[in-house]
């Protein structure tokens, strides 16, 4: 195993006292794209959500290396490497483009916010035309961008990327889709939520399928193509 494996181990979570997640366990590399599908409810957000703290867990473990993340806080995930891009391409509607960058570079001092501002304007060109608008006027693929933008800034590990493309125009989904792959390439983990499966497996080099709060497939997204009963099984499985 690799020191930056994230590894979840027969993870159980309960909500509103139901349980969601009926001990799950999969690894994620470095370097690699995952994709995670399922039906509504099969409990992608929920495991998302668990593996970045921002909810508990009943029992078994999240571990980044030999780093236990189980029961960290979001803000201590980030920080030890786990950046999430929630759904819904949430950014601080009453701050600039800018500002919005900057609150997301973990280090201290001018050097490092300028660097941080670069990198973001490097991936997104289109966001430093835009820097001193309000983030809260943008559209919601430029917004889908300075959230992504927020994630790199952290310098993570891995990014868990929840609904990439939702409601978001297919040009738009093309260039936050690249960014995703260059992060690979950089040797960045990713992990996937996806609602459209082609668009996910065509990204993704591994596949994980959940039906019903337990993996049903874990394997390479060639694999999965290969095996389309499976992932249509698991669609129908609500
Ligand atoms: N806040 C909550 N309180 C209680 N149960 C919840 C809550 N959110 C989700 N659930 C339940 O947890 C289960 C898994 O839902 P989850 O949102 O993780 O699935 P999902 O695969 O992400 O689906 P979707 O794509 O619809 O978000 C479902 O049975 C859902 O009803």
């Amino acid at each position: 195993m690799s020191k930056d494996t994230i590894t979840v181990d027969n993870l159980v979570v309960e909500r509103g006292g139901k349980r969601v997640l009926h001990g799950i366990s999969f690894a994620l590399q470095p370097g690699a794209i995952s994709t995670l599908l399922g039906a509504n409810g099969a409990g992608k957000s929920s495991t998302v959500m668990a593996l970045s703290g921002a909810i508990p867990t009943a029992s078994g473990s999240v571990s980044l290396g030999d780093f236990r993340l189980t029961g960290l806080s979001p803000d201590a995930v980030r920080r030890r490497g786990v950046a999430m891009v929630p759904e819904g391409h949430r950014v601080l509607g009453q701050m600039s483009v800018e500002d919005n960058l900057l609150v997301s570079v973990l280090e201290r001092g001018a050097a490092a916010r300028r660097d941080g501002l670069a990198r973001a304007f490097a991936i997104f060109p289109e966001l430093e035309a835009r820097r001193h608008q309000l983030a809260g006027d943008l559209s919601g693929g430029q917004k889908q961008m300075v959230a992504m933008a927020q994630a790199f800034l952290a310098k993570p590990r891995f990014m868990i990327v929840d609904e990439l493309s939702l409601g978001l125009a297919p040009a738009i989904v093309k260039r936050l889709a690249e960014a995703l792959t260059l992060a690979a390439q950089d040797g960045i983990g990713v992990l996937l939520i996806e609602q459209f499966a082609n668009l996910a497996l065509g990204l993704a080099s591994h596949a994980l399928v959940m039906e019903r709060g337990r993996i049903v497939f874990d394997g390479s997204s060639q694999t999965l193509r290969q095996q389309p009963d499976i992932l249509h099984g698991a669609y129908l499985a609500v």
